[in-house]
């Protein structure tokens, strides 16, 4: 259930941190100040020559970090024929065959990299699981594509492509897609930096080879209320961009601080952008990674594209000097072990049968 009601009382349940929580609903009275919509900003400044326009949309961007967690990223200046080709190459993949999408199943490697099937990811336990299908890719050093040193401890594959002929369209489409969003995440990163009243330049060194993913997604129609696309929860990067279709909708909603949930509808030429976990941390909670879920009530087929963005996978962190409160002790923690940590949490719920507290991993 993703609402229950005690005799006063209501609350809404998510996943935050790879851990249940859950919010009361709060009506009249006791309602707080919270937002009742995403804000949307104009990001050409992103692509100026000129420091003050970059501050002055920086400050833009801080609001809604701190009080919403989500914005829109409206004119972002990437190529929106380039966006298209790879909507129509993931709707393609997904039409694919059972078998041939089985081949990259991804239990079969480590980082949970492939083809997710309906209803395996089950991030509400309260749920059947989630009610879409997934192809997940990221950081590679194996990959010529991203053009990365090989060292030791990158040197396995992480990612797994289709070997099927009629699945030779894919790759490509999804390495054209993932340098573009890599590039507007690099600006993206310094936007935040001014943000934060640091200088622009300031997570450059721990995200020279950044870790990163992209989960292409398929969404059906959902006709049971009780089902979700995607559970409640939080995402466990830096910053995630969802590009998504402008198909079916409401789809996408996020939390506010009453426990209401707001929609975000597809709007033209424009990404979502929301904070996830890291950035609230290294902010000490004064960014906001909010959570959000997708029910696809709109009666069409929904597909959207998440590019998950976090530093070097070898970079240790903590709260920045400026969010520390005095006679605090802060730890520092290391990037990919805490990603890897949440990964298997968040990709083995559904293997965890009831009671047993077991996680069987059938493929490795
Ligand atoms: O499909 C979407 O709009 C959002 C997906 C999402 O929240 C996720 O993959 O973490
Ligand atoms: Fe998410």
């Amino acid at each position: 259930m993703l609402i229950t009601e005690t005799e006063t009382e209501t609350y809404v349940y998510y996943h935050d941190g790879g851990i249940p929580g859950r919010r009361r609903v709060l009506t009249g009275a006791t309602a707080k100040q919270t937002f009742n919509a995403v804000p949307k900003i104009d990001m050409r400044r992103i692509y100026s020559e000129s420091l003050s326009d970059r501050q002055s949309l920086a400050k833009e961007v801080g609001a809604a970090c701190r009080d919403v967690g989500f914005f829109y990223a409206v004119n972002h200046g990437v190529d929106e024929a380039l966006l298209d080709d790879t909507f129509a190459a993931i709707k393609q993949f997904f039409d694919l065959p059972e078998e041939v999408k089985m081949e990259v199943h991804n239990q079969k490697t480590e980082k949970y990299r492939g083809y997710e099937a309906f209803l395996e990811g089950k991030l509400d336990p309260g749920t059947r699981g989630d009610l879409k299908e997934g192809f997940l890719m990221g950081e590679d050093a194996t990959d010529p594509e991203q053009n990365t040193p090989i060292t030791p401890s990158t040197a396995k594959p992480r990612n797994q492509w289709p070997t099927h002929p009629s699945t030779t369209f894919f790759r490509p489409a999804l390495y054209r897609y993932y340098t573009a969003m890599l590039s507007f995440s690099r600006r993206l990163l310094r936007i935040f930096a001014l943000a934060l009243d640091l200088p622009e330049t300031h997570f450059d060194p721990i995200t020279t080879t950044p870790m990163t993913n992209i989960r292409a997604v398929h969404y059906p129609p959902q006709s049971r209320d009780e089902d979700v696309g995607i559970g409640a929860h939080t995402d466990f990067c830096w910053f995630t961009l969802v590009c998504q279709s402008p198909t079916a909708h409401p789809a996408l909603e996020v939390l506010n601080g009453n426990g209401h949930w707001i929609p975000v509808p597809f709007h033209p030429s424009s990404f979502v952008v929301n904070i996830a976990d890291f950035l609230k941390l290294v902010t000490g909670g004064t960014w906001a990674s909010t959570v959000h879920r997708v029910r696809n009530m709109g009666g069409e087929e929904r597909y959207s594209m998440p590019f998950f963005f976090s530093p070097n996978e070898e970079a240790r962190v903590s709260v920045l000097e400026g969010f520390r409160r005095e006679g605090e002790r802060y730890e520092e923690f290391g990037v990919g072990e805490y990603f890897q940590r949440r990964l298997e949490v968040d990709r083995t719920t559904h293997l965890d049968k009831e009671g047993e507290g077991v996680v069987r991993r059938p493929y490795i």
